[in-house]
């Protein structure tokens, strides 16, 4: 399992000392959540902040998109080159565009789904994504509780991954801890999110080897 602690829960007055903290802890990428106030009602963090965290983090970007205007954000933070730029497919008319515009740009193109949207909603883009992020909460905030009808998401998801594109990465993104983990992997989960969990704890190296399962 690779582990994407989410900087949400970081504490933003001591950012960069907190993001170079979870990068020694051994984490495996930084996840970012992008917020606009317009596609959920909360609102985060743009490129000035955004090239701050790159600068600090010595672990690939896991950006995070919950924006209106995709394309709009995939351009401003392309030049900080992340390793994924992940965007929801309830606010993208053209996803398959839209991916192969991210690809273009040197970046992994993922697709998130909300936690009514069904796995089949992506059957057709699968092919050309590198990794589907499953929000297991409702996004917009972090600390939030963990929905359980996911897990038989990501085992339908797991399914048509295995058989359209088993290179394509399975993220889960939403109230994740050392308490559903197992569960998670056995479903499918190749790549776990946690904010409140990582920052919550007393060692953040502690807290990602126990999400290591
Ligand atoms: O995308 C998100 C919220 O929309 C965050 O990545 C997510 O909520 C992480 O926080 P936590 O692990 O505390 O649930
Ligand atoms: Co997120």
């Amino acid at each position: 399992m690779l582990v994407a602690p989410s900087v949400l829960s970081a504490d933003f007055g001591n950012l960069a000392r907190d993001v170079r903290a979870i990068c020694d802890a051994g984490c495996d990428l930084v996840h970012v959540d992008v917020m606009d106030g317009h596609f959920v009602p909360n609102l985060t963090i743009g490129p000035v902040v955004v090239s701050a965290i790159a600068k600090a983090a010595t672990k690939p970007l896991d950006i995070h998109l919950m924006v209106q205007n995709n394309t709009f954000f995939v351009d401003l933070f392309a030049p900080l080159k992340p390793e994924y730029i992940s965007f929801h497919i309830e606010e993208e008319k053209n996803p398959h565009r839209l991916i192969q515009h991210i690809r273009s740009l040197g970046i992994k193109p993922a697709i998130v789904l909300n936690p009514h949207t069904p796995a089949e909603a992506i059957e057709y883009l699968l092919g050309d994504l590198d990794m589907v992020l499953v929000m297991s909460v409702n996004p917009g905030f972090g600390g939030q509780k963990f929905i359980p009808t996911v897990v038989e998401k990501i085992k339908r998801l797991k399914a048509l991954r295995d058989r359209i594109n088993p290179e394509c990465m399975i993220e889960i993104d939403g109230g994740v801890g050392s308490s559903n983990i197992a569960v998670l992997k056995e479903a499918g989960v190749d790549i776990c999110v946690a904010g409140s969990y990582v920052f919550g704890a007393d060692d953040y190296k502690t807290a990602i080897d126990s999400l290591r399962v």
